[in-house]
């Protein structure tokens, strides 16, 4: 749904985005994760056509970014990092107006307006002045806005920034829930655990550079060939600690009155083995489980350069 095929941006002598290689695919929801400056708002800018590559191309929804820019415009629903809202306008009104932008017919309009506002949980801010809502209220309707013309692909830059804890939640269950709609996402974030939990996929950049891109799984496997395995015990926990001692996959132990974190460099046989050794010598266990590195150990390790 989306390809980038040697990105690149320059802003006269700078280079703000070298050359990037891109494929996200339909129904993915892709994280593109990266510190302030990376190049995430510039690539971002050019998919949503209001920015000239200095190389390269990109498609989305099967139209040329460059070559068929109302195509593109027709695919996506775009929510900038700085949005505005009209003021002295009601909520109702703003998104009319987008709706109308987007040659809706009169008669398709209110019931448009009426389900995304329902989507978005702004119902009862139908007849409100846009003005008189709050940020996390003006981000949703934003968001509202994006949806109005059934866009199959949704471009959102940091659309969480700037939100109290609830909202962030809100916003992620949204996403959630835009999902399970069949819409293709791009969502950028400097804060990792934002997107930790709502992405199939990701791209790490920095510095104008795509340091890595794929499935989420695929990513944590790359970065981590070593287990990390979570055991909670019953009882039995000095048997244990013996066992995981003595095994020549240990690498590393950390350890509570009744919870063990151990990373192991083995496979699923070796974990397999290594839970049946434990049960045959009597240790009870309330879980043992193989814990997923976390989106900021992927980051750390990708952006320190440890992986190829
Ligand atoms: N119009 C411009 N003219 C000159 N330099 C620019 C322009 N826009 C962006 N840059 C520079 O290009 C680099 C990438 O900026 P960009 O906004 O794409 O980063 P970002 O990853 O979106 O960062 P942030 O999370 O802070 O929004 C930065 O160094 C920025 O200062």
């Amino acid at each position: 749904m989306i390809t980038l095929n040697g990105f690149g941006k320059d802003y006269g002598d700078f280079m703000a985005v070298e050359s990037i290689d891109l494929h996200i695919g339909a129904g993915e929801t892709f994280g593109f994760i990266g510190p302030n400056g990376a190049g995430k708002s510039t690539t971002i800018r050019f998919l949503a056509t209001l920015l000239r590559a200095s190389r390269g191309s990109g498609s989305v929804a099967g139209c040329d970014v460059m070559g068929d820019p109302v195509g593109v415009r027709q695919a996506i629903g775009y929510m900038p990092d700085n949005f505005g809202v009209y003021d002295g306008m009601r909520v109702w009104e703003f998104l009319d107006f987008f709706a109308v932008a987007y040659r809706i017919g009169r008669t398709d309009r209110k019931q448009i307006i009426d389900n995304v506002l329902e989507l978005l949980d702004l119902g009862h801010k139908r007849n409100d002045f846009v003005n008189g809502l709050s940020r996390g209220m003006k981000q949703r309707l934003c968001l509202a806005k994006t949806l109005v013309h059934d866009p199959p692909v949704l471009i959102l830059d940091e659309p969480a920034s700037g939100l109290d804890p609830r909202a962030r939640i809100e916003v992620k269950a949204l996403l959630k829930e835009l999902r399970k709609m069949g819409k293709t996402i791009l969502i950028s974030s400097h804060i990792l655990t934002e997107l930790a939990d709502c992405c199939t996929s990701i791209g790490i950049i920095e510095r104008g550079q795509l340091l890595m891109s794929g499935p989420i799984e695929s990513v944590y496997r790359r970065i981590r060939r070593n287990r990390m395995v979570e055991i909670n015990f019953l009882s039995g926990l000095e048997a244990g600690l013996s066992i995981l001692r003595s095994s020549p996959l240990l690498r590393a132990l950390e350890h509570e009155p009744t919870r063990v974190v151990a990373e192991l460099e083995t496979d699923d046989e070796g974990l397999a083995d290594l839970l049946d050794e434990l049960i045959a010598a009597g240790v009870r266990m309330r879980s043992f489980h193989d814990r997923d590195p976390t989106l900021e150990d992927v980051f750390m390790t990708v952006t320190k350069g440890l992986v190829t």
